[in-house]
């Protein structure tokens, strides 16, 4: 799935009407019903009061659109106007109207916090203040309102986007910010909704279709991509009957030193499990014995040190090479690593201490193979790139840093961001019980063995990603999230594949992998 600027979903709205030879207020009329279709799904004729909070342009005509709907089939609804200023949008006049003609009253109009109403925790709110059109950051009496709703414990329906958050623009002030615990939003989910930041105020979402210009959305180049099942399953290569183990390819994982030989286990284990025809270590001595003994599918190759790698030689010839993780930072391993860095033709990831080795070392970097694969985690990619302002700050920097040393950056977090170039993947697999010691371990072991297997490093990453997030979901679903261990998730990878083609389950709610 896409995701489009807000500036782009004007532009679709526009051409729709066109294309579709209908009016901008019956593509209104679509939002509201699917909104109110979604709620009343839920809520099955509830008498719960519904308070439906309407600025003052089309977000807020959305919201009277939902309120009509709701008071003819017999829901218990109030509906504001926030009067945040004397304009109306056309759409938002139209609807107003058409709402009192249902009620014989108009909706109540607030004009500053004595307007508040008292609201119970057993109530909803729905927030259509502001969509994509914000254009300010809001304040006064209308930030207080805001503030107000998010000490409210009912629950928090935003139509669109929170108000106070922008769809693609980084956050003003968080104190200005309505906290969704729900987000409809119409056709495409918004940038914002995906970094550590702004998420937060979005919480679940669903992407309503609306019917937006299939074509436009098909031919329009977005801000980024969003990576689900239908996207993995067209990444997946699948398995010819007369393959061989050497069709997948051998890959080498340069890991461990002492005390954490057990990142060269997991990312080891890892790329067999994604499908890796063969794997070796290559690993301190140190580290003979426990590869040999808990991964025997696997060959070690040692150095001649014994609790850290000094010097990358083999006599291999791997397909692809994982390297840094467990490492360490002994002056030695700098050393290997500028050597390792000039096999130019064998395709690389890159984590953990090989990457802090690399910020510590800048001249490392001029020395990377073009379109080797990264794989910072936030504090890593901070050595890397340096500070950033605010997260869309921090992608602008990562798009330079891609496209300056030509290489694929995997930021790892909740939402884990590929960036290529100008060009971002955002994956929608994998929860907070990853966030456990060895699950980024297991993550380069997936990317490694999966161009050992012959996917490109961009295949690789985003689809690597995808798989390992998607193990870990599995995991979570047998575990809960506390128990997980890195472990659990690699052994999940085979579940993931299974996964891939199952199909698909109904699920209660949620999100990008659904929508
Ligand atoms: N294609 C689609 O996806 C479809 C989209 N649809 C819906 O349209 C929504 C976008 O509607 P929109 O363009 O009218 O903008 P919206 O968010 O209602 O607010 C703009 C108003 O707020 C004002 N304003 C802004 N910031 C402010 C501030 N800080 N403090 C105070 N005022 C502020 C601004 O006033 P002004 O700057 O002119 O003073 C202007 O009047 C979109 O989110 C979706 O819900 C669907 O109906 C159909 C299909
Ligand atoms: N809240 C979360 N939601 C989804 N994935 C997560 C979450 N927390 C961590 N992860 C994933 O777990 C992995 C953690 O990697 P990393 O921090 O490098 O761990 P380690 O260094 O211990 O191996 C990353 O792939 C990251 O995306
Ligand atoms: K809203």
């Amino acid at each position: 799935m896409k995701i489009f600027s807000a500036e782009q979903l004007y532009e679709a709205d526009k051409i729709t009407v066109e294309k579709q030879e209908i009016t901008t207020e019956a593509l209104m009329e679509r939002a509201g019903i699917q909104i109110f279709q979604w709620l009343n799904r839920r809520l099955n004729g509830a008498p719960v009061p519904i308070r439906i909070f309407c600025g003052i342009g089309n977000n807020g005509g959305d919201g009277l659109v939902l309120g009509r709907l709701m008071i003819e089939h017999g829901y218990n609804v109030i509906v504001y106007v926030v009067n945040c200023s004397d304009k109306r949008s056309k759409n938002f006049l139209l609807n107003y109207d058409r709402i009192k003609n249902v009620t014989k009253k108009w909706p109540t109009l607030m004009k500053g916090e004595a307007d508040f109403p008292e609201i119970g925790s057993e109530d909803i709110i729905v927030d259509a203040i502001f969509g994509i059109g914000l254009n300010r950051c809001p304040g006064g009496w209308v930030k207080k309102l805001i503030q107000y709703l998010n000490e409210s414990k009912a629950f928090k329906l935003a139509i669109d986007i929170p108000s106070g958050l922008y769809a693609n623009l980084p956050l003003e002030d968080k104190e200005a910010v309505l906290k969704a615990n729900h987000t409809l939003t119409f056709q495409t989910p918004k940038l914002s909704f995906f970094l550590p930041e702004t998420a937060p105020f979005v919480s679940n979402f669903d992407a309503l279709e609306i019917g937006l210009d299939i074509e436009f959305l098909q031919t329009t180049e977005p801000l980024a991509q969003l990576i689900s099942k239908p996207e993995a399953q067209r990444f997946y290569k699948p398995r010819e009957k007369f393959d061989h183990k050497g069709t997948y390819g051998h890959a080498l994982i340069i890991a461990g030193s002492y005390g954490k030989i057990g990142a060269a286990v997991l990312s080891t284990t890892s790329a067999f499990r994604i499908g890796a025809g063969m794997v070796t270590a290559f690993v301190p001595k140190c580290g003979y014995n426990i590869l040999q003994t808990t991964v025997p599918e696997a060959m070690v190759i040692t150095d001649k040190e014994e609790e850290f790698i000094s010097e990358i030689a083999f006599d291999i010839e791997p397909s692809a090479i994982g390297v840094g993780m467990g490492l360490g930072k002994n002056k030695a391993t700098v050393a290997a690593l500028k050597v390792l860095f000039q096999k130019k033709d064998i395709p690389l990831v890159i984590d953990a201490d090989a990457l802090n080795n690399i910020s510590e070392n800048k001249d490392l970097l001029k020395l990377l193979p073009k379109n080797s694969v990264l794989t910072p985690h936030p504090g890593e990619l901070k050595r890397l790139i340096g500070e950033w302002k605010n997260d869309y700050d921090k992608l602008e920097k990562a798009k330079k840093f891609s496209e300056k040393h030509e290489v694929v950056l995997v930021i790892k977090g909740a939402y884990t961001i590929t960036v290529f170039s100008n060009k971002l993947y955002i994956n929608t697999t994998g929860n907070p019980g990853m966030g456990t010691a060895g699950s980024g371990d297991a993550l380069s072991g997936v990317i490694t063995g999966l161009l050992s297997q012959g996917y490109d490093q961009l295949l690789a990453s985003v689809f690597g990603v995808y798989m390992h997030g998607r193990a870990g979901d599995i995991a979570a679903g047998q575990m809960g999230y506390e128990a997980i261990m890195a472990g659990d998730v690699i052994d999940n990878l085979s579940e993931a594949y299974i996964d891939l083609f199952a199909r698909e389950e109904e699920t209660t709610n949620n999100s990008a992998e659904k929508s």
